[in-house]
């Protein structure tokens, strides 16, 4: 299984990218790769461009310069519309539509059918309210519903945007170990986050700030270089150290 993996081409491959969006530069000169079947955490401060990166990843975001290749191909070549899956912040779902007929609504375009709109709905562990209307829901259900909507076409990718927002801490970690065995299963994910503790569940992490890439490590050597368990506590020892580079 892992020399299958290593053998893999990169899931995602930014080269240089710029954005901007209005008249500001929201993103310069970002280049990495993720690898396929792994959780890479975006984590950064708010405004420091994760949701920028991740509408780039997607094709959702006109790009001013670099490239952004996504499973072999241009990010948002149609070729990708059934393979990427992607969880906005603010949750795409119809208010009037059941729980079910959401998920089955947006899998039907992907060519997903009823069997996989259980399945994910059952992830989400919304299988009890099914049959509710999601304007009848609670914020963090209303949420649950549109990563259902995001799981149910099986894609090879699935990014999501703060998917965890609002939800409880069992439902956290309920969630995180859903995130755990796709990736296992060979699903490559990207999470963004504000919760640092979340970012000791994904494998690698890309640390954001002010549109910059600061760095993309494990949480293990994020631990290494910020001398502390505290992974909020490290990043900032992160910043504060890029800090006193730039003043010296
Ligand atoms: N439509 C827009 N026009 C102009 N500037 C924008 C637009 N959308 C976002 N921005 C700016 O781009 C920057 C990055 O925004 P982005 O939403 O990517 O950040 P973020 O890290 O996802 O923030 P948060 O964690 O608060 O969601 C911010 O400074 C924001 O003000």
């Amino acid at each position: 299984m892992t020399a299958q993996r290593a053998a893999e081409p990169d899931a995602v491959e930014v080269s240089g990218l710029m954005i901007n969006r209005g008249r500001h530069r929201v993103l310069t000169d970002l280049s990495f790769t993720l690898p396929s079947g792994r959780i890479t955490g975006l984590l950064g401060p708010s405004g420091s461009g994760k949701t920028t990166l991740m509408r780039a990843i997607v094709g959702a975001q006109r790009i001013g310069g670099g490239s952004v290749v996504v499973l072999g191909r241009a990010a948002g070549h149609p070729s990708l519309r059934r393979r990427v899956g992607y969880m906005t912040q603010d949750p795409s779902v119809y208010p009037d539509l059941t729980v079910e007929a959401n998920v089955r609504y947006f899998g039907a375009m992907a060519g997903a059918g009823r069997r996989d709109a259980q399945a994910a709905v059952d992830a989400v562990g919304l299988s009890d309210l099914r049959r509710r209307k999601a304007r009848d829901l609670s914020g963090g259900q209303f949420s649950r519903v549109s990563l259902a909507c995001a799981l149910v076409a099986r894609p090879v990718l699935l990014v999501l945007d703060e998917p965890t927002v609002g939800l409880d801490p069992v439902l956290r970690v309920d969630l995180w170990n859903r995130f755990a065995a796709l990736a296992a299963e060979g699903t490559t994910l990207i999470i963004s986050s504000h919760v640092m503790e979340e970012a000791g569940r994904c494998d690698s992490l890309l640390l954001l700030r002010e549109g910059r890439l600061l760095a993309q490590l494990t949480p293990q050597e994020l631990r290494r270089r910020g001398a502390t368990d505290d992974l909020e506590l490290a990043f900032l020892r992160l910043i504060q150290a890029q800090n006193a580079g730039v003043a010296s």
